[in-house]
């Protein structure tokens, strides 16, 4: 099998050299590895995903979302109840809204002068949006802080190329960006879900609290998209492997843990990631085991996926197993991964050498769908 940074490249060929590659390539960044020019005018920007402000965005919202993924329309009725069930309402927007005001106290207090601006790929505020007015309000270049630690289409690749398409709607001028890297081992990001994972210990019965399970979890993603996710591919469940051994050598030394898979989507017939989070609850109950701690180290709020799929399912499936069921929480507005923003964007202003997602070839994490129209 080819390695994904062997698609479409030709031999020596660089991505950022190719300019049909520029949409899935940052839309040509300047090189990572050069400090920033003085002088120039900077901005943060917060990218995230995006969520319904009301029962009446739901479906026009997963609409955005799934446009052209071949999601089965009994799934997507499905997750509306979801939303509906919290008044058609995503926490994401209050939580993107909290870690902009964290970030930008932590900004302050640190005397770094840059403006945070907040844009989303699948619902208002939206990124092209956001993009018009930092052209407006005269920023040249942009730090891009996506809301996902990893590699993959969805946690990487989309964000690119949202950045492209928001710079393309905003014709010449429009500022120039850089995607910061992916953070999922960055020790502020590490510590909040270390603490958070410690105290949801804390709060198992005594005779529990030493052997429960722990089990980390992330969005599963289908098969072929694992496949391509980082340079050399399967980057995502690395990366989350990573994230989390770190998470518990701080939480709770020695002991071990799995990484399993929740919020499954698309049709039956297509392999996903497994094994999901509540048939491995089930393996866990028969082995014997009497009480299991969740820590959602695959996403940085309690957003939807978490609240609902975890608070609800997983801690359903684990009261009818007799399993104790304790869920930590993400890493929000946790002081130390406030401050990884900041220190994200110092290394990169100081042009020290990026890590991976900085500069992801342009076939990195590429899955082959159709594009997304841009908006107008
Ligand atoms: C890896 C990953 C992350 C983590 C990294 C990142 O943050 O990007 C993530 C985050 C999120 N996913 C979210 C919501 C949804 N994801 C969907 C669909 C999908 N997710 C996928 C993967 C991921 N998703 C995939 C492969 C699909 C299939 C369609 C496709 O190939 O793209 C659908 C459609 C319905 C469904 O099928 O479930 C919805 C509504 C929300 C917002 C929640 C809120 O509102 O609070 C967030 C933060
Ligand atoms: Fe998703």
């Amino acid at each position: 099998m080819p390695r994904a940074t062997d698609v479409d490249l030709h031999p020596g060929q660089r991505p950022d050299e190719d300019p049909s590659l520029a949409v899935r390539n940052n839309g040509g960044v300047p090189p990572s590895d050069r400090p920033a020019p003085p002088g120039r005018r900077e901005a943060l920007l917060v990218l995230s995903f995006g969520g319904p402000e009301g029962p009446d965005d739901v479906m026009p919202f997963l609409e955005n979302v799934t446009r052209g993924r071949g999601i089965p329309r009994e799934r997507l009725e499905a997750v509306a109840e979801h939303y509906h069930h919290f008044g058609g309402v995503s926490p994401i927007n209050d939580q993107n809204k909290a870690l902009i005001a964290a970030v930008e106290a932590d900004l302050a207090a640190a005397g770094v002068d840059l403006p945070v601006y907040w844009g989303n790929r699948n619902w208002a505020p939206y990124v092209e949006d956001a993009w018009v007015q930092m052209a407006d309000d005269g920023i040249e270049h942009v730090y891009v802080f996506a809301t996902s630690a990893y590699a993959s289409a969805s946690g990487c690749r989309q964000y690119h190329e949202d950045v492209a398409r928001a710079r393309a709607a905003s014709g010449p001028g429009a500022p120039t960006a850089e995607k910061l890297p992916h953070y999922f081992d960055a020790p502020g990001f590490v510590r909040a879900n270390a603490d958070a994972l410690a105290a949801a210990l804390a709060s198992l019965p005594d005779d529990v609290r030493d052997t429960a399970r722990l089990v980390a979890t992330a969005h599963s993603i289908p098969d072929t998209m694992a496949a391509v996710a980082g340079p050399e591919g399967h980057a995502y469940e690395a990366e989350l492997m990573a994230a989390a051994q770190q998470v518990v050598d701080a939480a709770a030394p020695g002991r071990s843990f799995d990484l399993v898979w929740q919020s499954r989507s698309g049709p039956p017939s297509v392999p996903w990631l497994e094994p999901d989070v509540n048939d491995h609850l089930r393996a866990l109950a028969a082995a014997g085991e009497r009480a299991v701690v969740l820590f959602p180290v695959g996403f940085v709020s309690d957003h939807l996926e978490v609240i609902w799929d975890l608070d609800n399912e997983a801690r359903e499936t684990a009261a009818e197993l007799g399993l104790a069921f304790a869920r930590a929480g993400t890493a929000g507005t946790h002081p130390a991964f406030v401050a990884t923003v900041r220190e994200l964007v110092r290394e990169r202003r100081a042009g020290t050498v990026p890590r991976l997602g900085t500069n992801c070839p342009a076939a990195c994490c590429f899955v082959a769908r159709p594009a997304r129209p841009t908006r107008s």
